[in-house]
């Protein structure tokens, strides 16, 4: 008898988002790991251009056009001419985990030449918890031949939901535009074959190009803050995003994974262009971690949404000073989440209703 296919991990419960301007036939290298999935295509730049995906994909497209008709003046808060315009796919996805990647990342090979399933690798790391308040010296207790190591509390061995899975990158590095100008040749071989959680209260710099999520334990976390057209700064929307994460993951007593798996990044942007998007922020980051360190959140707060509000009000009190893009970057954050909820009235991520009035 023929053997039966196994079914795909999470085939009707994960969507791949992918940001482009480009065509997308490095779908084609990535078929037999993504074919079974749906995919969110968000259209950046010209509506006009016709963007094609390859055969046999199950997708749906969303151009700057269908962002305006959906979101009206709320569309405001999606970023245009920057790939930050993926976290619309967040949002307007019904499935409770996201996969996000860059068209310009293919499959990489492991040391023994096999190549890897990224998504199949995120999704293990997603469905196992992560130990974010107690290090464990060999990396993720959770996976195949690896445990606690001696000293570990039994009574953590629990873990916490894990929210976030941070893949890595071979060959071109996710630097930023500086290290880019004066490393221009520096590749990445190294091959680390570990997943680690970041530990609680430590904040990290989260990439966008190979991210794995929970989207209904931190979906409305995963505003990929306004850059491009019309902004001053670039490249920092995915740092943003991961900076609110972090902080409303350690809250809530969730955790965020990094390591393994890698793919490989094929494309190495301008770092002239890059550094033009990136300077204000490569100054204005020495504020702004010292001010995500100090965020303390409610305890009321116990949604994503209530925290993410409660941290777009502290965005706007204590960053403003430093440039008034701060104050338009709060009230986006505000919008965003009123779109979020608008779209997701009682689905993934949804709001859940306010905490219960004190009895
Ligand atoms: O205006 C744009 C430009 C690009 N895209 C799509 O976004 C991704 C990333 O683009 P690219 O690979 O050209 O740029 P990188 O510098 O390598 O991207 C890194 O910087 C981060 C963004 O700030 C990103 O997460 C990193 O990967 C591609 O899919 C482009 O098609 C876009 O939508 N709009
Ligand atoms: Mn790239």
């Amino acid at each position: 008898m023929a053997e039966q296919k196994a079914t795909p991990l999470l085939k009707d419960e994960l969507d791949i988002v992918i940001p482009t301007i480009r065509n997308l036939d490095f779908l084609e290298m990535w078929r037999p790991f993504f074919e079974p999935y749906h995919l969110i295509i968000v259209q950046d730049g010209d509506p006009s251009k016709v963007i094609k995906v390859p055969e046999g994909f199950d997708y749906e497209l969303y151009n700057r056009n269908d962002i305006n008709r959906i979101l009206g003046p709320k569309a405001s808060c999606i970023s245009f001419k920057d790939s930050a315009c993926r976290c619309f796919g967040y949002m307007v996805s019904k499935k409770k985990y996201i996969y996000t990647i860059d068209d310009d990342c293919f499959v990489a090979k492991d040391p023994t030449g096999k190549d890897i399933n990224a998504l199949e690798q995120h999704i293990k790391n997603l469905l196992s918890p992560s130990t974010p308040h107690f290090f464990n010296t060999l990396y993720d207790p959770y996976r195949e031949g690896a445990d606690f190591v001696r000293g570990y509390p039994f009574s953590m061995r629990e873990g916490s939901s894990t929210a976030v899975s941070h893949g890595l990158w071979l060959n071109i590095p996710d630097y930023d535009a500086p290290t880019q100008l004066v490393k221009p040749r520096e590749r990445n071989t190294r091959y680390v074959d570990a997943v680690l959680t970041i530990p609680k209260g430590t904040l990290f710099p989260m990439c966008g190009m190979n991210l794995g999520f929970n989207r209904d334990l931190i979906g409305p976390a995963m505003y990929f803050g306004l850059m491009g057209d019309g902004q001053p700064i670039g490249r920092y929307d995915d740092m943003w995003a991961g900076w609110c994460t972090k902080v409303i993951c350690d809250h809530l007593n969730l955790g965020i994974k990094t390591g393994l798996p890698y793919i490989w990044h094929s494309k190495a942007s301008n770092p002239f262009v890059n550094l033009k998007k990136e300077y204000k922020g490569i100054y204005w980051q020495e504020d702004i971690i010292p001010f995500f360190q100090a965020v303390k959140l409610p305890k009321e707060c116990t949604t994503v949404q209530q925290c993410y509000l409660e941290l777009a009000k502290e965005v706007k009190a204590k960053l403003s000073e430093i440039d008034p893009y701060f104050t338009k970057l709060a009230d986006a954050m505000v919008t965003w989440i009123e779109a979020w909820d608008e779209l997701n009235p009682t689905g993934p991520g949804a709001s859940s209703a306010a905490p219960a009035a004190a009895k």
